[in-house]
């Protein structure tokens, strides 16, 4: 799914209101309904509902919500922030419409800011995507009010006061809901980890803007919705053998981290693919012939790390599929002269993490030995360790972007919507995962997923994507298993499912 700009989405009312056609009012009906079933689903009417708006658009949908609550027997206070003398043409309609079914009350001072309790909701419709400048005056002091109550609360379209493709400054004065509710698109701040104490839970509702602007739409940015990921993944052929879905070489492990290379071995069997050879400090040996008899294991002559030594015959490293390299390797300095040797030698795409990328961020003319369309999965800590300082999550998607493109390679930066950057100048913002994924080896079983998808053959996109998708789903269904706190890396590896 594309996320597009502010610009762009005023665009893309503009044009549904001209191409549908559809009157401005009944869209913002549409966009009211929207909210109200989502609401409906979740929230009883014996919850008092006190809705905020402001004079723009977003206040005439906070009107409509009011309404239409109102009509479904919600009790519903109306609370008018008038902080200047014009209002939108959509808002005065659908405040005379309100008005008579009820009388909403208008702040204009701080004392006209009501008491908030617990079990009630506040919906929080004073400004949306129009925002234009911070919030001050009675805005602030109504925005501060509603932070410091215990009610829920629930923002329309965005938080009141986050821009929502630009940075904030951090003395802004913003909404924290509980729940956003966007319309139609994602908004690409809804995404960001700084931003999230104004996001909370949020959800998507449709809202029927015209899908002929979408597709033309041009944007970098994109969320990886379930359904297009399930679309990458390929069906097997009745008569096809394990050849059909490669041979991978997974380099991971070193004395005390082991489990890393266990981890990433696992996953890549149950990621799919054909035969998988596993090379391991000589201490692993025994640990990964137990651990994963699915698995060959080729020791390397150094019995603590990976030197790319072994005296056992095997195949020659541009002969398997795809290759994954750096779970739990350390970075003594011949592994360091192993993984110079490798990006020396192999010409195809490969998966690179963890130590790996260390070695990469303190010996930078390795990066420009990189195969084309490789793979890095880096945290936030290992990217900056490639990149630079940034100062805020705008900022670093530039980087992300520029690092990808000058490579040209994927680079996957991990975390809870983690950012796939293509060599082209895209990122895909991943839609699954929670904070359970935040446990040791969950990064190592993300490796070995992405391995296993480039020896089937997938794009390093493509296997990007989909990787990451279904690693983060699989975390999801872990957390339903065990729940986020109990939960372990080999729970996600148990919980891999690949259907389309
Ligand atoms: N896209 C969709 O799918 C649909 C969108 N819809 C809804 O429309 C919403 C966008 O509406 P909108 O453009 O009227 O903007 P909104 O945020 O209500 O108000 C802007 C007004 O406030 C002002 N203003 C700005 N910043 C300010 C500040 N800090 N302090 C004080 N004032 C400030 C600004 O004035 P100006 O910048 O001109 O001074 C302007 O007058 C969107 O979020 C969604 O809810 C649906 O109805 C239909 C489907
Ligand atoms: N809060 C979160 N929400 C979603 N996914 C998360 C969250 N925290 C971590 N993850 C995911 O868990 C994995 C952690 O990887 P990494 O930090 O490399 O762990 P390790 O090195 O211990 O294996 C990444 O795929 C990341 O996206
Ligand atoms: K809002």
């Amino acid at each position: 799914m594309k996320i597009l700009n502010i610009d762009q989405i005023h665009a893309l009312d503009q044009y549904t209101i001209q191409h549908e056609p559809i009157a401005p009012i009944n869209l913002m009906e549409r966009a009211a309904q929207a909210f109200v079933n989502w609401y409906g689903v979740r929230f009883s009417s014996n919850r008092p509902v006190k809705v905020f708006c402001g004079l723009g658009n977003n206040g005439g949908d906070g009107m409509a919500i009011a309404r239409l609550l109102i009509q479904l027997d919600y009790q519903v206070e109306v609370y008018v922030v008038r902080y200047a003398p014009r209002e939108s043409d959509d808002f005065a309609h659908n405040h005379r419409r309100l008005k008579l079914l009820t009388a909403p009350i208008y702040i204009e001072q701080p004392h006209d800011i009501p008491a908030l309790r617990h079990h009630e909701i506040v919906i929080d419709a004073i400004l949306g995507s129009g925002l234009s400048r911070p919030t001050e005056g009675i805005i602030k002091e109504v925005i501060q009010g509603i932070n410091r109550s215990p009610a829920t609360v629930i923002a329309v379209d965005i938080a009141s006061g986050l821009y929502a493709d630009q940075p904030n400054q951090a003395e802004d004065i913003i909404i924290e809901p509980d729940y956003t509710v966007t319309f139609q698109l994602p908004k690409l701040g809804l995404l960001l980890p700084k931003n999230e104490r104004f996001v909370g839970e949020w959800h998507i509702v449709n809202v029927q803007l015209h899908q002929r602007f979408i597709d033309q739409a041009p944007t970098s940015y994109y969320y990886t919705m379930p359904e297009e990921a399930r679309l990458l993944i390929r069906k097997r052929n009745r008569h096809a053998n394990k050849g059909t879905f490669g041979h991978a070489l997974l380099l991971a492990g070193s004395y005390g981290k082991v489990g890393a290379a266990v981890l990433a071995a696992k996953a890549c069997l149950r990621s799919g693919v054909g035969l998988l050879t596993v090379q391991t400090p000589l201490c692993g040996y025994s640990v990964i012939q137990t651990a994963v008899p699915e698995a060959m294991c080729l020791p390397d002559t150094h019995p603590y790390v990976l030197t790319g030594h072994t005296e056992v015959d095997n195949l020659p490293p541009n002969n398997y599929a795809a290759i994954g390299i750096g779970p739990g390797i350390g970075k003594a300095p011949e592994t360091l002269a192993m993984l110079r040797d490798i990006l020396t030698t192999i010409r195809k795409p490969m998966v690179i993490d963890a130590d790996a990328l260390n070695l990469l961020a303190a010996n930078r003319d390795l990066l420009g030995l990189l195969p084309e369309r490789s793979i890095l999965t880096p945290h936030p800590k290992e990217f900056e360790r490639l990149t630079q300082r940034w100062q805020n999550d705008y900022d670093k998607l530039e980087i992300l972007q520029d690092f990808a493109r000058r490579f040209r390679i994927v680079v996957v930066l991990k975390g809870a919507h983690t950012a796939i950057a293509t060599p082209e100048g895209d990122i895909h913002f991943n839609s699954t995962g929670n904070p359970g994924l935040s446990t040791g080896g969950t990064g190592d079983v993300l490796t070995g997923v992405l391995t296993a998808l480039l020896a089937q053959g997938y794009d390093p996109v493509e296997a990007a994507v989909l990787g990451v998708f279904s690693h983060g789903l699989a975390g999801d269904h872990a957390a339903d298993a065990r729940g986020q706190i109990g939960m372990v890396a080999s729970d996600v590896i148990d919980s891999l499912r690949w259907e389309n």
